[in-house]
């Protein structure tokens, strides 16, 4: 990837865009009906041109403070949490009608903590996420706020959308907000801040750059910059962009240099190489027989039940399970779509088999190739 182009771009397939408080509800205003329609009028031609979008959406709170008729934002939590409530379904319905104008269906999708960092929750909303987008669906994002408690909120939907990022291996993640991109100091306070077209997600040097956001918005840069940075983990490039820019989406589509691009600095397949290699402590060991080490090996295939000669440990769906051959050596490591009580009951079986075995249909492999990592 050279320094200067952003014809990568042109080339990504599966785009994670966040749109943040302060653009979205017009510095507090309610939402602003112009911002969704040019968004989902966007998103729509970005899926007219084969890409698939996922969009994470704030907005929520704010949305709902001015419904309630607030007219500040109120400290207790359990009034945000009530505004959430409202607000999350006057924004739902916008974006419900903005997307079926254009013969798009949406799908809400709130998220808490567990959901993406308990590993069984999160083989659950990787395929749930990854099935929306097989049937054409725009997944419609956003922190479960009213149920989610101080200590493991997100706060922030940049953290969040990076997180989905990474949860569907996205291409690029764009940060649409209220300036331009990432600017050498907040514009807000230094009149002759200038814009930073491209850095690496990285470099140290942009911790001193990033500064706090606007009285609505939660994270300012500093999270912008977190976020860049948790989505190069799945080799996915994060663009930081003025989401007033007219066409913007479709600008960033065709290669031009818009905003700040964080590049992510890592090959997409060793990002997530790295992460599975990261999950050491493994709770379960298959071994599989030469057939299925084979397809691992060769023609990087999934691990299904069919190859699996004998389980040990006690594990849950989620969690790491070692792959020995039957001469003991390691051959993999991933995450296990099933729990050893299951395993035990499926090794063997072809995957057809399955659900008359346990009683209840699950996944046909083991471990998913994109969980899995060889040694
Ligand atoms: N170096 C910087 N470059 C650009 N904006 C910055 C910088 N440091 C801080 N900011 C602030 O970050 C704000 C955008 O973040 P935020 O208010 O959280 O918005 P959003 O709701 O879009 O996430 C800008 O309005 C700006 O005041
Ligand atoms: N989940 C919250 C959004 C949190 C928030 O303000 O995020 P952001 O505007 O992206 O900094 C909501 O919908 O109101």
């Amino acid at each position: 990837m050279s320094a200067d182009s952003r014809h990568w771009v042109a080339s990504a397939k599966r785009w994670v865009v966040k749109v943040g408080s302060a653009l979205l509800t017009d510095d507090g205003r309610g939402i602003d009906e112009a911002v969704i329609a040019a968004l989902v009028e966007q998103l729509a031609e970005l899926r007219q041109r084969g890409c698939e979008v996922l969009l994470v959406s704030s907005g929520a709170v704010a949305a709902g403070l001015s419904r309630l008729g607030a007219s500040e934002r109120p400290e207790e939590l359990h009034e945000l949490q009530a505004a959430a409530a409202v607000g999350q379904s006057a924004l739902l319905r916008r974006y419900e009608e903005a997307f079926a104008s254009k013969g798009l269906m949406v799908a809400q999708i709130l998220l808490g903590h567990d959901d993406v960092f308990a590993r069984d929750r999160y083989l659950n909303a990787r395929a749930a996420l990854k099935t929306l987008l097989s049937h054409g669906v725009v997944p419609v994002i956003n922190e479960n706020d009213t149920v989610v408690t101080d200590e493991i909120r997100f706060g922030d939907n940049d953290t969040l959308a990076a997180l989905v990022a990474n949860l569907v291996d996205a291409d690029v993640l764009v940060l649409l907000t209220d300036q331009d991109g990432l600017f050498d100091a907040d514009p807000r306070k230094e009149v002759g801040a200038s814009l930073i077209q491209h850095a690496r997600a990285d470099d140290p040097r942009l911790d001193t750059v990033a500064g706090e956001g606007g009285v609505l918005g939660r994270g300012g840069m500093v999270t912008k910059l977190r976020a860049a940075r948790l989505a190069a983990r799945s080799g996915t490039e994060t663009v930081i962009v003025g989401g007033r820019h007219p066409q913007v989406l479709i600008h960033l589509a065709e290669g031009e240099a818009l905003g700040t691009w964080l590049e992510s600095g890592s090959a997409p397949e060793n990002a997530r190489r790295q992460w599975l290699a990261s999950l050491v402590t493994f709770r379960g060991t298959v071994v599989i027989d030469d057939g299925a080490v084979a397809v691992l090996k060769s023609s990087g295939r999934s691990l299904l039940p069919v190859g699996v000669k004998s389980v040990s440990g006690d594990f849950e769906r989620g969690d790491v399970l070692l792959c020995r051959d039957l001469q003991g050596r390691e051959v993999a490591r991933g995450l296990s779509n099933y729990s050893g009580k299951e395993v035990r009951k499926i090794m063997g079986l072809s995957s057809k088999n399955i659900a008359e075995t346990l009683g209840y249909g699950g996944e046909a492999e083991l471990i998913h190739r994109d969980n899995l990592v060889l040694l």
